[in-house]
């Protein structure tokens, strides 16, 4: 047995039943299992029904109406806009988007879906809220599993069976009364994840039979885990179950509604999917009663994710989050998946290497192909799928705080200031980012660590840097045998003097001046760039020092300059002072 230090617990989980206990699921033979999704579900938006009915603060037609417009412009085909005998507000809206569809505000390939319990009077009023709609679906619902019937209906299974049909028939006299319009069902057996699978099936068959149901007007059947009980797989065989034994299947839409109580709403919805479900419904970003309906963004992008076309447009996915945030007064969690502030961040040190190297990578290899980055095939670690796809920049991939690690801290120099620091300067810069970051405790910008950068590197270089040595004025030339000549006023410690130095280029006649002031350095690294940033055209330095003779300090500096020249002498006198100040 595998070592488990845990103990006994002292929660009354022994009150809870496992979800065999309480459903029956039929389904042995499965082939879910081996499925595959390959193009997208119809996806059926219900944030103004479900998601409205779990708002503090119900949306106003305001606020319905441009969440309706968001649904619209990204694809979305069917649209459940709400339960219209609940309240004026539901039933007002219906009225608005009627207006909307007749004055040709809305593309008439929308279908609005509206939902009501299967109580005559409330189905009534449903039907008058959808007056003059070319086309729509009515959506009748019951809850049907034993505790439901039991504790809420007060009706046997005989019963509810009865106040289907009766409502079901009464649906079907008022769309027969209305053949201008296109109407068709939808029904949902409410809790139908812990109702018997054969009442299920009786209950949806009998009205397929009723509404007669035809491939070019098929009813829906939409199945949901109102309250999740059990892991993804049940949910799967049960939809399974149906998918193979629901009669008149060419004339059934198959529907899922999962919600989220167990954490398992995607989960449970791709299974469907792979069981045989056609129709998802969902809300976006996972609003919902209690613990939300399946979120629909994440369900879309997993597929992209894949490779899948969507059929959804999420190419600008903040401004969609903040149409949704604004209708719910909900803010989206930091860390939602594709969506959150978060999820494109890394702070930690292995993952900011792995995204650096993997973005030039990418780059690289869309150089190669002769295409766009944007076009390239994506394989980034760490990164599902590419931040600009959604519309969103590359700036807050990489943060720094003390879990990061010198890859990150480069990664954000380079690419916001230009500065490609030499690999072994990386390291050494990033051991005062990290004594910085602990310090604080806080995360450190990118501006602030160009700051860190230009304190620790770049002022120790400069005249009046409160080094031991100051360059005070310097030129350079070429002697006529080649030789470089460099002629300096330096201050070191309190002295002042003018020193000469020659040597094979401008670098090497200035090291030889430094030693001619007493000054011993040899420059073991070196290497320079243009700085490519902020449309500046200065060049910078970095060079690696031995200060000091053979038993020397080595220390970097760095020079940023409008001369590549100025840039390199600074690096050389930084060095130096790093070295003087390290003692
Ligand atoms: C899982 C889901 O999301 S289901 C949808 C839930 N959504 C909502 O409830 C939001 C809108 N609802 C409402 O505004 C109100 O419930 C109304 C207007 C529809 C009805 O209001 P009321 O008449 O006051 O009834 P109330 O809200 O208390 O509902 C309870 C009654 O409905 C019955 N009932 C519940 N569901 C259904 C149904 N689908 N069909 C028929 N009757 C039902 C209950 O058995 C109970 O009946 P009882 O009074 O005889 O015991
Ligand atoms: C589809 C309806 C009845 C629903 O919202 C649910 O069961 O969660
Ligand atoms: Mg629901």
């Amino acid at each position: 047995m595998i070592w488990n230090p845990q103990r006994p617990g002292t929660m009354p989980f022994h009150r809870y039943r496992p979800y065999e206990d309480r459903v029956n699921v039929l389904a042995a033979d499965r082939s879910w299992p081996s499925a595959r999704i390959e193009s997208a579900p119809l996806w059926v938006p219900v944030d103004l029904r479900d998601g409205n009915q779990a708002l503090a603060e119900p949306m106003d037609t305001a606020r319905k109406r441009r969440f309706f417009d968001l649904l619209v412009s990204m694809g979305f085909k069917e649209i459940e806009v709400g339960y219209p005998s609940a309240s004026r507000t539901d039933f007002d809206f219906v009225r608005h988007l009627v207006g909307l569809v007749r004055s040709g505000a809305v593309p008439d390939d929308i279908t609005p879906v509206v939902f009501t319990p299967a109580r005559p009077d409330l189905i009534d009023r449903t039907f008058e809220s959808i007056d003059g709609l070319p086309r729509s679906v009515v959506h009748l619902y019951i809850p049907t599993s034993p505790v439901w019937r039991d504790v809420v209906l007060g009706r046997d299974r005989a019963a509810v069976r009865a106040t289907v049909e009766e409502a079901a028939a009464h649906m079907a006299r008022l769309a027969d009364a209305r053949p201008e319009s296109h109407i068709r069902f939808q029904f949902a057996p409410e809790t139908f994840n812990v109702t018997e699978p054969d009442f299920v099936l009786e209950l949806c068959d009998g009205l397929t039979e009723l509404w007669d149901a035809s491939p070019d007007r098929p009813v829906t059947h939409n199945l949901p885990a109102t309250v999740e009980i059990a892991t993804p797989n049940v949910y799967a065989d049960q939809i399974e179950y149906m998918h193979r034994n629901l009669a008149r299947r060419d004339s059934v839409i198959l529907s899922v509604h999962p919600h989220n109580d167990r954490g398992t709403g995607v989960a449970c919805a791709e299974l469907a999917v792979l069981a045989g479900a056609q129709r998802v419904e969902g809300c976006l970003f996972g609003n919902g009663e209690r613990t939300g309906n399946v979120d629909l963004v994440t369900l879309a992008l997993n597929l992209y994710a894949q490779g899948v076309d969507p059929m959804l447009d999420f190419s600008d996915i903040d401004a969609v989050r903040e149409v949704v945030e604004h209708c719910n007064r909900l803010p989206v969690h930091p860390r939602h998946p594709y969506a959150g502030d978060l999820v494109h961040t890394a702070f930690s040190g292995t993952h900011q290497d792995a995204i650096a190297k993997g973005l030039a990578h990418h780059a690289k290899q869309a150089a190669e192909l002769g295409v766009e980055p944007r076009e390239a095939p994506w394989n980034v670690p760490y990164l599902p799928l590419d931040p600009a796809d959604i519309g969103r920049s590359y700036e807050a991939v990489i943060r720094v705080n003390s879990q990061s690690g010198k890859g990150g801290t480069a990664y954000l120099l380079r690419t916001r200031h230009g500065l490609d620091l030499p690999a072994e300067l990386r390291a050494d810069f990033s051991r005062a980012v990290q004594d910085a970051t602990d310090d604080s405790g806080r995360e450190a910008s990118p501006d602030e660590l160009h700051e860190l950068f230009r304190t620790a590197y770049l002022v120790p270089g400069r005249p009046g840097s409160g080094g031991v040595l100051s360059l005070l004025s310097w030129t350079a030339d070429t002697a006529p045998d080649g030789a470089h000549r460099c002629v300096c006023t330096l201050q070191v410690g309190d002295r002042a003097g003018d020193f000469e130095g020659f040597g094979n280029g401008p670098l090497s006649a200035f090291v030889d001046a430094l030693a001619a002031a007493g000054i011993s350095v040899d420059v073991l690294d070196y290497s320079e760039h243009a700085v490519t940033s902020g449309g500046t055209s200065e060049a910078a330095a970095y060079a690696r020092c031995r200060v000091g003779g053979a038993d020397g300090d080595t220390v970097w500096g760095a020079g940023v300059d409008t001369s590549l020249l100025a840039a390199s002498v600074q690096a050389v006198v930084s060095a130096v002072n790093r070295a003087g100040a390290a003692g």
